[in-house]
């Protein structure tokens, strides 16, 4: 488990988290929300023990998050920064040479299934199957939890439609925990477990999905839009 107890971060004078408090559980799928600017990839970089907190605490499994604890933790940054003159493969061999719980037969099991060729140079691929290799390298990890920062922007919907495939292919959700920030609510909604909604730099609202209809009679996107709305 996650959690995080009043956590904040500033870069230089301005505040990107504000006292934050979270708990999140293994074995979901977890979406993060929230305004542009409102912390979502600070919070998974920190989570991923890229960042460090400037007061308040982050644990996982009870130990405070490092970059050593969070070696199992795999995080996916929005931007990919592979060596453009690697074939898939060779990609694959840098990233076991890079992270222990690597499983290079799983790589290229999800290459395969989202139809990348392991041959290709990284940079002749478009920008979707760049999209598609990133996931694979990812998931290729056989992490507690995968932090997937925005894995659904500027792709079309086939390329969203094969990440989608591939993260319920390719994790366990026993044990694994995928926490993803996105602007597209509306789409990812049925493949989320809960979602997490941030407001300049706090969670104004941590609730099931199932709730969320149940509860409030509500899809997740208008539940959101009413949130902002009523200004919380
Ligand atoms: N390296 C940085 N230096 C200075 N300010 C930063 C830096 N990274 C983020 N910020 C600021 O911190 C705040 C939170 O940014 P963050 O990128 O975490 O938000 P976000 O919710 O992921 O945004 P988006 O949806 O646009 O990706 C913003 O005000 C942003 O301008």
């Amino acid at each position: 488990m996650i959690e995080l107890k009043e956590v904040s971060k500033k870069y230089g004078g301005r505040k990107a988290l504000d006292g934050l408090t979270l708990t999140l559980p293994q074995g979901k799928i977890i979406g993060l929300v929230g305004e542009n600017g409102s912390g979502k990839t600070t919070l998974l970089k920190l989570i991923a023990g890229l960042l460090t907190p400037d007061s308040g605490r982050a644990t996982y499994g009870g130990s405070k998050i490092t970059r050593k604890i969070a070696s199992n933790l795999a995080y996916m940054p929005d931007t990919d920064l592979f060596y453009p003159c690697f074939t898939v493969n060779q990609l694959f061999d840098f990233y076991d040479t890079q992270f222990a719980d690597f499983n290079p037969i799983k790589a290229k099991e999800i290459a395969q299934f989202l139809a990348i060729e392991l041959d290709s140079k990284v940079k002749s691929l478009s920008k979707g199957n760049r999209g598609r290799v990133k996931i694979a390298t990812t998931l290729g990890r056989e992490a507690d939890y995968y932090l997937l920062d925005e894995p659904f922007s500027g792709l079309d919907p086939m390329v969203r439609d094969d990440i989608t495939k591939g993260l319920i292919r390719f994790t366990d959700p026993e044990r694994q925990t995928v926490i993803m920030s996105t602007h597209e609510l509306k789409e990812m909604e049925p493949l989320l477990d809960e979602i997490v909604v941030l407001r300049e730099g706090r969670v104004i609202a941590h609730e099931a999905v199932d709730e969320i209809r149940d509860t409030h009679g509500k899809d997740a996107t208008t539940w959101m839009v009413s949130l902002f709305r009523e200004g919380r």
